[in-house]
């Protein structure tokens, strides 16, 4: 999320991650981030933003669910030297690898 408001940017990992947190960790309605992310985007589509948020909290066309990515796991695989993890967390880099919160969420 720091990446996201630093630059306007995130890659779709991080994208389908943090939407995934919003949804199942923090169980916030899929829509605020969708709105938070139609604001914050440099690349904002409005299919592709709403229809991958749909997909993430298992609405919409394909109404499957079960897309609850695992935060640890995911963070293991992809920056298993938690380089972006100490590139983008700032402040909160001092806390353990499973503390989420809704501090940069507008919630
Ligand atoms: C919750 C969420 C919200 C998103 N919101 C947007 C948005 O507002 N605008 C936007 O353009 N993309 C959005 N995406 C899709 C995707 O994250 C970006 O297109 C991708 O990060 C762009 O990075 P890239 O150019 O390196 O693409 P690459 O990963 O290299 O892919 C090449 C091209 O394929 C397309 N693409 C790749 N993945 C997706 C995908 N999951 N859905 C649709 N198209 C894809 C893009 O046009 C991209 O330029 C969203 C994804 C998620 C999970």
């Amino acid at each position: 999320m720091h990446q996201l408001n630093s630059s306007g940017w995130m890659s779709n990992r991080g994208r389908q991650i943090v939407a995934s947190c919003l949804v199942n960790e923090l169980q916030v309605d899929w829509r605020y981030g969708a709105a938070y992310f139609e604001q914050g985007l440099i690349d904002y589509d409005v299919a592709s933003n709403w229809g991958n948020w749909q997909y993430i909290a298992g609405v919409g066309a394909d109404p499957r669910g079960g897309r609850h990515f695992d935060i640890d796991k995911q963070s293991k695989m992809f920056d298993p030297n938690k380089q972006f993890i100490k590139r983008w967390q700032g402040e909160l880099g001092s806390l353990p690898s499973d503390h989420t919160n809704m501090v940069d969420w507008p919630v």
